[in-house]
């Protein structure tokens, strides 16, 4: 980066780290990439936007923005006007889609119908470019975002993949990728950017709903445990990045686990008996996956590995068309 961009009236800290961290992670999102950036007007969606714009020229990006309009209040399709203007004013175009509010009535519907639209939407500009470029989504998602995500997943039940950190880059479709760049950021960070940059910013008035249970732990919780524990949504943030890497490690593992027990004959069972009761249902699991791309619960999988310990020989039918049989040495399967 030159002194001339950094004393540029609209070059602030927060570009330099974003700037930063899309130069270290050049995969992130590419030069000369295609970008739809969906907004929903609030603080964390429009510093993304302000960014991304900033940014374009000097990643020869070309960017769209594109808006879900959930009908959840009085003033959202006047919002959605005002933001259209807003993007027309600085030449970039906006495009937005309008939900049934009567079918959209839970947060979960919501964020799946804004997923479906923003494919469809990407589907086309695909088309429109004749699939000679990959499409990038990107949403204003920010480390506040991940630890609310951990708090909500680890109360109501999660597996290891659950309490791991919200991805920056994921492949969702053919061709068509979902990127979260201020990940980096928090909420605070976002509030101070758009009061320092003077961005305007359509604050959705649902957002203070505390029956919704994201608002309760954004609003209630996460300030209280932050008075208690000074410093905490940092620790969760430092703890579910410590997940997504525990998981990734332990799938990798797992697989060459599973490798070295599988071959032409089954299973060793010899080798499986040598492992911990989840060991041996983790490559269970996968050889189920294997020879019948059905997904099995952990109790059945735990009661197969129980009897295969146990007995010598037997033999268990797991679906209609499926059993699974074992003898002193290997485990393996017999379709009807
Ligand atoms: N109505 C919407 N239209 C377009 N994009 C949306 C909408 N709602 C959410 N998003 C996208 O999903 C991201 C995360 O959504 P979430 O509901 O957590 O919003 P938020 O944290 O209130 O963010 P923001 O401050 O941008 O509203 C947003 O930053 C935005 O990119």
């Amino acid at each position: 980066m030159t002194d001339k961009k950094l004393s540029q009236k609209n070059w602030s800290p927060w570009h330099h780290q974003l700037h930063k961290e899309i130069l270290t992670k050049k995969i992130l999102i590419p030069k000369g990439s295609n970008i739809l950036i969906s907004v929903s007007g609030g603080q964390d969606s429009m510093t993304l936007l302000t960014l991304i714009n900033d940014l374009k020229k000097l990643h020869n990006w070309s960017i769209s923005v594109w808006h879900g309009d959930h009908q959840w209040h009085e003033k959202s399709s006047l919002y959605a006007l005002e933001l259209k203007d807003y993007c027309e004013d600085k030449n970039i175009s906006f495009s937005y889609d309008q939900a049934n509010k009567e079918s959209i009535s839970s947060e979960e519907k919501a964020r799946e119908w804004r997923y479906k639209k923003l494919c469809e939407r990407a589907k086309t500009l695909l088309n429109t470019n004749q699939q000679k470029h990959n499409i990038y989504l990107l949403t204003g998602h920010t480390s506040s975002d991940n630890a609310e995500t951990f708090i909500l997943n680890l109360s109501r039940g999660s597996n290891f993949a659950g309490l791991s950190n919200i991805e920056s880059k994921r492949l969702i479709e053919n061709q068509i990728f979902l990127i979260r760049p201020i990940l980096i950021f928090s909420r605070e960070d976002t509030k101070q950017f758009c009061n320092d940059m003077k961005i305007p910013v359509w604050e959705d008035p649902t957002n203070s709903d505390l029956k919704l249970k994201r608002n309760l732990v954004r609003k209630k919780i996460i300030p209280t445990l932050e008075v208690i524990y000074p410093g905490c949504s940092e620790r969760i943030n430092n703890f579910s990045q410590k997940m997504s890497n525990y998981n990734n490690e332990r799938n990798d593992l797992s697989e060459l686990a599973y490798l070295y027990c599988r071959d032409v004959k089954g299973i060793d069972r010899n080798l499986l008996n040598g492992m911990c009761i989840q060991a041996r249902c983790t490559i269970l699991n996968r050889f189920l996956k294997e020879i019948s791309a059905k997904q099995f619960s952990s109790k059945n999988l735990t009661k197969l590995a129980t009897s295969i310990y146990e007995k010598n020989k037997g033999q268990i039918n797991l679906q209609e068309f499926l059993k699974i049989v074992w003898d002193k040495n290997y485990i393996n399967f017999e379709k009807s």
